[in-house]
């Protein structure tokens, strides 16, 4: 299906062919992406000087009056997404990055988010060694937040919504932005924007660890650390240590995790930053970034600007949202075996003109890969969710929210989104502040759009500015129809 839509669009040029998905050799993450960066640049001046007419699709009034639905009118290259299958990641299913990917080949059963920002970047899958290689670098300029981003979120109030804190941050650390600042001094040419965009973006996601564990301890801790960072250990172990969720030294361990709930903490983390991090280019987050990006405003001022839209309850927000709706809906029936019961909530929620949250979709049309994803983790633990109310209440509305949804007849998708599954595996472990579950989205998230902003700036894309119209416009072109 993916192969039709791609050979539909693209008669005979392919970005990435799928040869282009192997094992590349030690070269390192800017290397190897300099070594793609000629073909690539290549084929795009080929498309628009050879292809430039062909017509991708019909524009009606429907879908401008409808949110774009269904205009194919961005460029995007790390991910794409089909309505019946899901997302793959440069043409690779989340099962085939499973299998694929590197992980820490000591503690992990499952992929290192480090490797797949390489895919994303580069379009082959790294070795270990690339992976391990990565991995040290965002350790290394993650270790220290800059003082003035310190001391703007140590001044925020407490019970400011983390999402708030998270852009805020991000927005502070444009003072400290490579591009913002070569730019203005005129020092680099529009071919090697690139460059710097690439170097303030590897420095951002690093930053994510400690960026995320400050917020959570603001908002848990007054401030205080709740565990420490380390330059030896990866990303997501950062993170986790960070929010004092680790069985170690270097983490207050707040929630007493055993060693094996410790480790499954952390591969959860690694499971959900891994594959939440894009989902194409038409997502509120993702396109905002690259809408923002391409007025050339640096990496920190548009990814803080996608985290604005992540912090829609509509988009990311969804995952707070499913933890208080279930939580909400526990208390409220005698028991998860109950359907009537669940059935009879979801309707009073429908008829109260409210949405089910983590449910439906704005592209997919089956039930999201990620969601199955996030499921499989807690299925493959039994002993460990057993007599976890909460998740087994997401995994019985996955098989009644659907059939609600589908009488109700409204959504062009009644199954559970990744959302739905996400934040109640984070709560059952510990993380109990529910408006937090979305900065951990953010950590993901970061991936996909700043790698996408990279490619922009390689591939010299201009600024985006639609044309609009207004009720007149929209009039003219129905007279033009009769
Ligand atoms: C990471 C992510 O962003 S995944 C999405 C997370 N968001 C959620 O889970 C929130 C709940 N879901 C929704 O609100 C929607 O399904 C969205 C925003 C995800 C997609 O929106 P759309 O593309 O407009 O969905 P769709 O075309 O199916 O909507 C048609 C109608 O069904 C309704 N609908 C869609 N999903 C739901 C739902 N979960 N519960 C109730 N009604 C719904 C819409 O509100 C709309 O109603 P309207 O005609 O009265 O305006
Ligand atoms: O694709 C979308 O519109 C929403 C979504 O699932 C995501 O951004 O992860």
């Amino acid at each position: 299906m993916l192969q039709t839509l791609t050979s539909r669009t693209y008669p005979s040029i392919r970005f990435f062919n799928s040869t282009a998905v192997i094992k590349s050799s030690s070269l390192t993450l800017k290397e190897a992406l300099e070594n793609v960066i000629p073909q690539k640049r290549n084929t795009v001046k080929e498309l628009k000087s050879t292809y430039g007419g062909t017509v991708v699709g019909p524009i009606t009034i429907s879908s401008v009056l409808g949110g774009m639905r269904g205009n194919q009118s961005m460029f995007w290259q790390g991910t794409s997404l089909d309505p019946e299958h899901g997302i793959r990641f440069q043409d690779l299913t989340i099962e085939q990055c499973q299998k694929r990917l590197p992980n820490t080949g000591v503690d992990g059963d499952n992929f290192l988010p480090e490797s797949m920002l390489w895919l994303l970047m580069t379009g082959s899958v790294p070795t270990f060694e690339q992976t391990g290689s990565l991995r040290r670098e965002l350790a290394i300029r993650g270790r220290k937040l800059p003082h003035y981003t310190e001391k703007v979120l140590l001044s925020l109030p407490k019970d400011m919504h983390p999402m708030t804190q998270l852009a805020i941050g991000l927005a502070s650390m444009n003072k400290g932005s490579i591009f913002a600042k070569n730019y203005q001094k005129g020092l680099i040419g529009k071919n090697d924007f690139w460059k710097d965009t690439l170097e303030d973006s590897l420095n951002l996601i690093a930053s994510l660890p400690l960026l995320t564990g400050r917020i959570y301890s603001n908002i848990t801790n007054e401030g205080h650390p709740l565990g420490e960072y380390s330059e030896h250990v990866d990303w997501c172990t950062n993170i986790c240590s960070l929010l004092g969720m680790t069985n170690g030294r270097s983490s207050s361990n707040t929630c007493n995790l055993n060693s094996q709930q410790s480790l499954d903490f952390i591969n959860l983390m690694r499971l959900y930053t891994g594959i939440h991090v894009d989902h194409e280019g038409g997502n509120v987050s993702a396109h905002t970034t690259h809408l923002v990006g391409s007025a050339l405003s640096d990496p920190y001022l548009s990814y803080s600007s996608g985290i604005m839209g992540l912090a829609g309850p509509l988009h990311g927000l969804a995952a707070q949202e499913v933890v208080r709706f279930l939580i909400e809906m526990n208390s409220n029936i005698s028991s998860t075996e109950q359907e009537e019961e669940i059935k009879n909530y979801l309707w009073k929620v429908l008829n109260s003109n409210r949405v089910i949250p983590g449910y439906g979709h704005a592209v997919l049309r089956k039930p999201d890969p990620r969601f199955t994803a996030m499921l499989e983790f807690a299925q493959k633990r039994p002993t460990e969710f057993k007599d976890d109310e909460n998740v087994l209440l997401m995994q019985k509305l996955s098989e009644i929210a659907p059939k609600v949804l589908l009488e109700h007849g409204k959504s062009k998708n009644p199954f559970p989104n990744v959302d739905s599954a996400s934040g109640i595996l984070f709560y059952h472990y510990g993380i109990r502040e529910l408006l937090f579950f979305t900065v951990i989205f953010g950590c993901s998230r970061a991936i996909g759009p700043l790698t996408q902003l990279v490619w922009d700036r390689i591939l010299g894309l201009p600024i985006e500015r639609p044309k609009s119209l207004n009720f007149e416009g929209l009039q003219a072109l129905t007279n033009n129809d009769n």
